[in-house]
């Protein structure tokens, strides 16, 4: 039996008493590559917060790899790129340093950095192509860098399972391709991978599951949606006016019914 990397079973998360995500079922196996999808305002980014416990639930029970959040340890085993926000927390930190915080659940405490600390943080800020920024401060880079520093960090602390908040929300098209051509080495090297994404564009291909969220609760879960047209382009900016529209074509009923 595969080891199960996240299982939510009736997870519930409310804001100020209005409930936002309802009767969440969702298990992850490893090696498995998961997209979910959905509207703006679905709740994407909340589920992705509970299965990490870092959103509590109101209702339900979430596990990570076999236990609850609170009494998870292996935090080395998770890679977390968040949803772009102020990258280096308003700290004046290099990209380097950025990059090097995602050893840290690998360190134990007082540890000095060593070679393979060194050699992770240079093979990340590779991966991205940003070896020759690497000294520079994180806010003096656009908007898609810092997004390619917050998944170096992630790639730095190798850990075998990835949870994406929208990596490629708002990079450009060479930027997601890169990161299409990371998460394909990774995948191949049998790594799990959770991604938050509007539209797959290039990493279409290395996805192995869709599961779609509509108003808080599980409206597809199965194939990969294959998005036609528009959509389907690379550094396409999404507003999501048809998101709740029947989709045509391959994609027929991939937006499904509540279940
Ligand atoms: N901290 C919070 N307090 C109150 N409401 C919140 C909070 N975070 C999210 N919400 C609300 O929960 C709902 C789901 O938000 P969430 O960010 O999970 O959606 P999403 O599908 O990730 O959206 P997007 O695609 O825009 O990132 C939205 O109505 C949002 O306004």
């Amino acid at each position: 039996m595969s080891e199960t990397a996240f299982s939510m079973t009736g997870g519930q998360v409310s804001y100020d008493g209005k409930p936002i995500l309802r009767g969440i079922d969702l298990t992850v196996c490893r090696g498995e590559v998961v997209a979910l999808l959905g509207a703006n305002g679905s709740g994407k980014s909340t589920l992705v917060r509970a299965l990490l416990g870092l959103t509590p639930l109101s209702g339900g029970t979430t596990l990570i790899y076999g236990s609850p959040p609170s009494r998870f340890r292996d935090w080395w085993r998770i890679g977390y790129v968040p949803q772009r926000l102020h990258v280096g927390g308003g700290v004046p930190a290099t990209v380097r340093e950025v990059v090097a915080s995602g050893r840290v659940a690998r360190q134990r405490r007082l540890r000095r950095t060593n070679a393979a600390d060194k050699t992770a943080v240079a093979e990340a800020l590779e991966a991205v192509r940003l070896t020759d920024r690497a000294s520079d401060p994180v806010q003096s880079l656009s908007g898609g860098q810092q997004q390619r520093v917050l998944i170096a960090r992630a790639l730095a602390g190798e850990p075998d399972t990835y949870v994406m908040d929208e990596p490629t929300a708002g990079v450009d098209a060479g930027t997601q391709q890169l990161l299409a051509a990371t998460l394909s080495r990774l995948v191949l090297d049998g790594k799990t991978v959770v991604l938050v994404a509007h539209e797959l564009g290039p990493l279409e291909p290395i996805i192995t599951r869709g599961v779609v969220i509509r108003d808080g609760v599980i409206a597809h879960d199965g194939r990969p949606p294959r998005p036609e047209g528009e959509c389907a382009r690379p550094g396409h900016e999404h507003q999501h006016p048809h998101a709740v529209e029947p989709v045509g074509g391959p994609l027929t009923g991939w937006q499904g019914e509540p279940r």
